[in-house]
């Protein structure tokens, strides 16, 4: 399987498929050819002769590394300028091997010049003194996200999808999480810093560890409007909406507004970084997974919003996998579902259209146009039975369909990967129970909601039947959610009807409980941290141990109201941005201290006396020394930092448009590099100090902007940097007044 497969071994001896060892071959010496693959894509005429020979080659060859700058349209700008001004002239005039470097360049197609391109490669990166500059910005702010490294053409499917803030938007297959972070970042891009947006992103995965790496994607984005869920996509669950809800999803069923099926596929359009594909490659693996993608692709046409649209692609270039898939769905929907017209959007972009005909192989390498001419035998028996769906529709409901609407991107015509990306809107419901609530709101607005009730009342039946163990529970969920999809299914009875799900195993983690905003300590944080009205009480919410909880993490309102809606039936995996964490530090003004990641979600509801302006000098101070003296600061800081109770956490802001509003400061008195968005640094204030307090990785990518100072994370010296970034590390050893304390002997800030 291509992404989300098992992990290919490179370049080291594996084992056959008949468990023998196999001799260790280099990377460089792994095959880069396969004929079987050749033979089948010259039969399916993606391209002419002399061009597929030209896309071939490519194929063969490394991939240039991509990445995309993230974030507010501040920050994007930030870091478009450090580019612009730092990176690209410290790399001017190094040479690899002979050979002049190739300056990174936007990518053409990509709005705002926000996604780059380069091929230098990976071990001169590393290695070169002349590119440590470039090295460190990109892992730093990686590591921060500011810039996510990505495939170019894993960028486009999310762009397509065309997300706004008030958007419900499910990603169906999410992990790693590249596009769920572009579809985030879209969600977010106008919203107001203190108004988390309307809508919410669910990134889903079937696999439970590939779900966790999700968390991880999440926590560089520190947004509140996401949920991880762990389900098989196919089997997504119904969440159901009471009769009585009103709002934008005042229906029976939640349903999305956005929809990514990114599917499981053989990735046979990943060669250029997944070489071992060309060593595996077979056409049966394409039949294996058509099944799975088109229950995937037909599940989120049942969860997608009438008038809402879905996104379906794969790394794939076999037709198998891309237009058998899209035409056979669209055909079985009936016309609900049509492809999108989107040839007109990135024009910058070079794609060819959906294919119309293709052929399937066989096992004896023949290639077919149709069932008819293949006998049992020549495939397995499973494939035989499906070879219908594998195959093209006759032509005239391919051109009803407008299957060319479809986009293929091949690696020759961009220096990228393959890609296969179908841009899909509804254009009518497609359930029983839909049909039924569109006919109403034609009939009353106010009985918008009469449709829910039989599937509300069953739900809350069950609910009520509090002696019956879990099992039992779940069997009348699953019943109830049969026979939701019965009714679905009714309405087109060509359609798949759900297999029960697998087991899935047990999340290992505490569920989220919200917190009563009555409870005391809750209480005794927000009172501490004068915590506004601005913010909601009811979006603070943690996980329970012990009777206790360490850290609280905040949502926005639509996560909380899904959340509370999918109650069980939804496997929330994480969800929220941290902003409060337990302390431990005695004799503390508050037990909980702000966290790094909730700072910027925070700050506008924080009392004004935790949050210090400061000029040049003071940032400066902060990032050059160990837990400054508060002499070292200017008079009018140290005001500010004594107005705060000694022991607790303060937000220092630097705001460049106070600090340099007309550009007019000297360039030794500003940072080094122009900024435009502001500053937001959590600080600990202790009885005569105050440390920054942020994770190694931020105070690396401070230090490189403000003070143009690249820093040696290895660093083991006795600079003051390198102890400033040792003392900020993870490792819970030194907390306040202990021998490791700061200058004042209680100054250290708890560990983050
Ligand atoms: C192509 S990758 C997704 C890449 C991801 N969209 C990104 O951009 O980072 C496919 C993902 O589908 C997941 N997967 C496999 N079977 C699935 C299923 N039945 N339902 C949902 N996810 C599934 C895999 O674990 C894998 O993470």
């Amino acid at each position: 399987m291509g992404r989300g497969g098992k992990r290919r071994f490179r370049g080291r001896g594996g084992k056959s498929s008949n468990g023998e060892r196999q001799p260790y071959v280099k990377y460089e010496d792994l095959p880069r050819d396969n004929e079987a693959f050749r033979k089948y894509y010259t039969a399916q005429q993606l391209v002419s002769e002399e061009e597929f020979s030209e896309m071939v080659e490519a194929m063969r060859t490394a991939l240039p590394t991509s990445f995309r700058i993230t974030g507010s349209r501040k920050q994007a700008t930030d870091i478009h300028e450090q580019i612009m001004t730092e990176l690209i002239p410290s790399i001017k005039g190094v040479s690899i091997e002979g050979a002049e470097t190739e300056a990174p360049h936007p990518l053409e197609w990509y709005p705002n010049e926000l996604a780059w391109q380069f091929s230098i490669p990976r071990f001169a990166l590393k290695r070169s003194p002349e590119l440590s500059r470039f090295h460190a910005f990109l892992v730093t702010e990686t590591e921060v996200g500011n810039i996510s490294r990505q495939e170019a053409v894993s960028m486009v499917p999310p762009l397509l999808l065309d997300v706004h803030g008030d958007h419900f938007v499910l990603d169906m297959c999410a992990a790693p999480g590249s596009k769920t972070a572009q579809l985030v970042e879209a969600l977010q891009a106008d919203a107001d810093p203190a108004v988390p947006p309307r809508g919410l992103v669910v990134a889903n995965d079937a696999d439970y560890k590939r779900a966790c790496m999700l968390v991880h994607q999440m926590n560089r984005l520190n947004s509140p409007n996401v949920i991880v869920t762990n389900h098989s996509g196919e089997h997504f669950p119904n969440i159901y909406v009471p009769a009585s809800k009103e709002g934008p999803q005042a229906r029976g069923v939640v349903q999305f507004d956005r929809i990514l099926c990114d599917v499981p596929c053989t990735g046979d359009g990943t060669t250029r970084k997944n070489v071992r594909v060309w060593e595996t490659w077979k056409p049966e693996d394409a039949y294996g997974l058509n099944p799975l993608q088109s229950r995937i692709l037909q599940r989120a046409a049942y969860l997608l919003k009438t008038g809402g649209r879905l996104v379906y692609s794969t790394c794939s270039l076999n037709p198998v996998e891309n237009e058998a898939v899209v035409a056979h769905v669209l055909d079985k929907f009936g016309g609900a579902l049509k492809l999108v017209d989107v040839s007109a959007q990135l024009p910058a972009l070079k794609r060819r259209p959906g294919l119309h005909t293709w052929k399937i192989m066989t096992r004896d390498g023949a290639n077919h146009d149709s069932a008819a001419s293949v006998k049992p035998g020549d495939v397995s028996r499973s494939v035989y039975k499906n070879l219908d769906n594998f195959l093209p529709l006759a032509p005239a409901r391919m051109e009803e369909l407008h299957i060319e609407r479809c986009m293929r991107i091949y690696p020759h015509l961009q220096n990228t990967g393959g890609f296969f990306i179908a841009v899909i809107e509804k254009v009518a419901p497609v359930s029983v129970v839909e049909k039924r609530a569109a006919a109403q709101a034609k009939q009353s607005a106010a009985d918008v909601n009469a449709c829910a009730e039989a599937g509300a009342d069953q739900e809350a039946e069950i609910e009520a039947e509090t002696e019956i163990d879990d099992g039992q529970v779940a069997a009348k969920r699953a019943k109830l959610d049969d026979a939701q999809h019965s009714e679905e299914s009714d309405a087109a009875p060509a359609l798949y009807r759900p297999d029960r799900p697998r087991d899935e195993p047990v999340l290992r983690e505490n569920p989220f409980v919200f917190l009563d905003p009555a409870e005391d300590e809750l209480k005794t944080i927000f009172d501490f941290y004068g915590i506004k009205d601005s913010v909601p009480r009811c979006g603070f919410l943690s996980r329970i141990e012990n009777e206790r909880f360490r850290s609280v993490y905040y949502v926005a309102d639509s996560v909380r109201q899904l959340m509370e809606l999918g109650g069980q039936r939804m496997r929330v995996v994480n969800t929220g941005i941290r902003v409060f964490g337990r302390n431990c530090v005695k004799d503390a003004g508050c037990e909980f201290r702000l966290v790094c990641e909730g700072v910027a979600q925070l700050m506008p509801h924080l009392a004004d006396k935790y949050i210090v302006d400061v000029g040049f000098h003071d940032l400066k101070v902060l990032l050059e020394s160990v837990n400054p003296l508060f002499t070292a600061l200017s008079e009018e800081c140290q005001m500010r930092i004594k107005a705060v109770d000694p022991l607790s956490s303060i937000v220092v802001c630097y705001d460049p448009s106070k600090h340099d509003p007309d550009g007019a400061v000297p360039d030794e008195e500003k940072p080094h590099v122009r900024l435009t968005a502001m500053l937001a640094i959590p600080c600990w204030r202790g009885h005569a100090s105050l440390s920054v307090h942020v994770d190694k990785a931020q105070l690396s990518s401070l230090i490189r902007r403000v003070l143009g100072r690249v820093v040696d994370r290895k660093d083991t010296g006795s600079s003051q940097l390198a102890n400033n970034i040792r003392s900020q590390d993870k490792t819970p050893t030194s907390a306040p007044g202990s021998p490791a304390s700061g200058a004042d002997g209680s100054s250290q800030p708890p560990v983050m």
